[in-house]
């Protein structure tokens, strides 16, 4: 099965990999949602059932909760944790500060609840979500079905009073329908190729009646874990400043594989 995976699904692979290797027993930890972070619960679950690891996990959706109880994790919620040691997510884009985007997959509100609850947060990531300047994913914000046209029209007044330079604006749709959240909200995605000042807009874009969350994640991720085609990994801390490297190869994947389309 491991020949099938594309470089792309190596990446994110080994960079789920090592970062499991930051989970210790007892810990609680949040787990993220999307192709990358399921990964890490596979990796995860394969640490509970070989070593007998014992943690509690915070899904951040419904599909990964489906996936972590299928792996053998014990799952909690976020109100039964209270609080985090670690929590463990893909990104959409992340900066040389370590600010992201997140939310292609719909999942930002109760990420950015679970990942602000941690203590640390870890992004695992393939390289080509790096950028200089975060914007060129569409920046998912998530807005309650009431009067959401409206919200659609307050929200481009204020893009256009930011100076924001792409202002186009989309429902984000599950075929002929509105997309809908797990916390039954609507996402308009804003394309806005390079945000200036993320800082501003993110705090922004929160004041806006029927806004409910975005997906800018602001001096919330600590590490991030970059994996490469070729087994490569490098880890990024921001409080240590470090970047340590090495290589893991692909062997577990085989055991691993059950479906990455999460
Ligand atoms: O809502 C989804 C999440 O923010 C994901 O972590 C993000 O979209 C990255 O997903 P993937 O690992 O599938 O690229």
């Amino acid at each position: 099965m491991t020949g099938e995976l594309s470089p792309i699904d190596k990446a994110k692979f080994v960079a789920a990999k090592r970062a499991v290797d930051f989970v210790e027993d007892g810990m609680k930890v949040g787990l993220g949602t999307g192709s990358t972070a399921a990964w890490m619960v596979r990796c995860l679950g394969e640490r509970v059932r070989e070593e007998g690891l014992r943690i509690k996990g915070v899904p951040t959706s419904a599909r990964t909760a489906m996936l972590a109880r299928e792996v053998g994790i014990d799952v909690i919620s976020l109100d039964q944790a209270r609080w985090l040691d670690v929590t463990i997510d893909g990104a959409d884009e992340f900066d040389g500060e370590f600010n992201l985007i997140k939310g292609g997959g719909g999942a930002l509100l109760q990420e950015k609840i679970v990942a602000t609850a941690s203590d640390r947060m870890i992004v695992i990531t393939d390289a080509s979500k790096e950028v200089e300047t975060l914007g060129a994913f569409p920046l998912p914000v998530e807005v309650i079905p009431f009067g959401w046209q409206t919200s659609k029209a307050l929200l481009e007044e204020l893009l256009i009073s930011l100076d924001v330079m792409g202002r186009e604006t989309t429902l984000r749709m599950n075929g002929a329908v509105a997309y809908v959240t797990d916390e039954g909200n609507h996402i308009l995605d804003l394309h806005l190729n390079r945000i200036g000042n993320a800082r501003q807009l993110a705090m922004a874009l929160n004041q806006i009646p029927g806004v409910v969350e975005n997906g800018l994640f602001m001096d919330i991720c600590d590490t991030v874990v970059i994996g490469y085609g070729d087994g490569r990994v490098e880890t990024r801390d921001i409080n240590e400043g470090s970047v340590q490297h090495d290589r893991l190869d692909f062997v577990e994947a085989d055991n691993l594989f059950t479906d990455l389309s999460d």
